[in-house]
């Protein structure tokens, strides 16, 4: 982790990167942007692109982890670091996710680095799964899921932890928990998650069958709030993170924050039971042998 922040996220801003004077409505002042000049160097390997507009508060995130933006140990690092920063800076009100490959808003987990490994590449791979997920949903600051792509498993559950989705209207991207097509089981908070969005029943059959949603039967069961044509999703979501931004920052945290701290809190207590499960879990021999299966599937695109 430390040697992702040493060599820095990918941070470009505009507009006034200094001194903040507009969009900081209720009570929120004026600052410095936590974002050195150093910092904003850009780094080849950098997996997200941030830019940061501080004269309207809204930051957009960029998944660029060709080809799939499939979240491996360093994406997922890149990803919390990148969020705590914008957490931490003043300047940002709202976060926008979104994705630079075409087609794809991201693939979800690596299956790599769930295939093969030592334990010790399990753990450190499930905290960082963890640390994501408690800092994406349990974020003070408004996020919006700009979903132009397919967006499998825990690229489903970053879109629902986000506040509000935005789903590109092409009838051949796919969003859902698939996770036992692939002979596994998506972890209680996973669960929990989409529980919170769509609710038990639809959540039942959800994950029992992996089901994977077109945009418009997504929008049916409310797993994404909001259909656009595709070359729309930035404007749109940056239209509608303008209408979150009406809102004070301090009751609609709040109100957040009471609605998911439960959620969160629930993983909080039992994180390295959960760390213990997933890599007791996933180095079984029959479980490595279905995601070696779901692998040579993928190759041969037969998925
Ligand atoms: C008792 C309880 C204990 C609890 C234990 C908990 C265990 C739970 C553990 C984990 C939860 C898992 C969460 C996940 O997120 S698993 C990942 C699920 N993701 C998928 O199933 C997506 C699979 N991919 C696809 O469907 C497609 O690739 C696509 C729709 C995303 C993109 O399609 P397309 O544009 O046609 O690209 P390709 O299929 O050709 O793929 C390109 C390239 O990328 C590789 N790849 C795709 N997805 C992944 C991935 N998730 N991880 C790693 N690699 C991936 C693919 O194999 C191709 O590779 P290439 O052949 O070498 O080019």
């Amino acid at each position: 982790m430390a040697a992702v922040l040493r060599r820095g996220i990918k941070f470009i801003s505009f507009g006034s990167s200094q001194v903040f004077s507009g969009g900081c409505k209720h009570g929120k002042t004026s600052t410095l942007s936590s974002f050195s000049s150093s910092n904003r160097n850009s780094s080849s390997s950098s997996k997200i692109k941030v830019d940061l507009d501080s004269s309207t508060g809204i930051a957009v995130m960029k998944f660029q982890n060709p080809p799939v933006n499939s979240m491996n140990l360093e994406f997922l690092t890149e990803f919390s670091i990148g969020l705590e920063k914008l957490e931490l800076d003043k300047s940002c009100r709202g976060v926008i996710l979104t994705s630079a490959q075409p087609k794809i808003f991201s693939a979800g987990l690596d299956i790599l680095d769930m295939y093969g490994k030592t334990p010790e590449h399990y753990e450190e791979f499930w905290r960082a799964v963890q640390d994501m997920w408690l800092k994406l949903y349990g974020y003070s600051k408004i996020t919006i899921a700009a979903i132009n792509g397919s967006s499998p498993a825990g690229g489903c559950l970053v879109s629902m932890a986000s506040d509000y989705r935005i789903m590109a209207d092409n009838p051949r991207y796919r969003i859902g928990l698939n996770e036992t097509q692939l002979g596994i089981v998506a972890p209680f908070w996973f669960k929990d998650t989409m529980v919170n969005t769509v609710g038990h029943r639809t959540t039942e059959l959800s994950l029992q069958f992996g089901l994977m949603y077109s945009p418009s039967d997504a929008l049916k069961i409310g797993l994404v709030d909001q259909l656009v044509p595709e070359e729309n999703i930035l404007s749109t979501a940056t239209e509608t993170m303008t209408k979150w931004l009406d809102i004070p920052d301090h009751a609609r945290e709040i109100s957040k924050s009471m609605l998911r701290k439960p959620t969160v809190d629930r993983l909080l207590a039992s994180r390295d039971a959960d760390i213990k499960n997933f890599v007791s879990f996933i180095a079984k021999d029959s479980i490595q042998k279905s995601l070696g299966l779901y692998l040579t599937m993928l190759k041969q695109r037969k998925v």
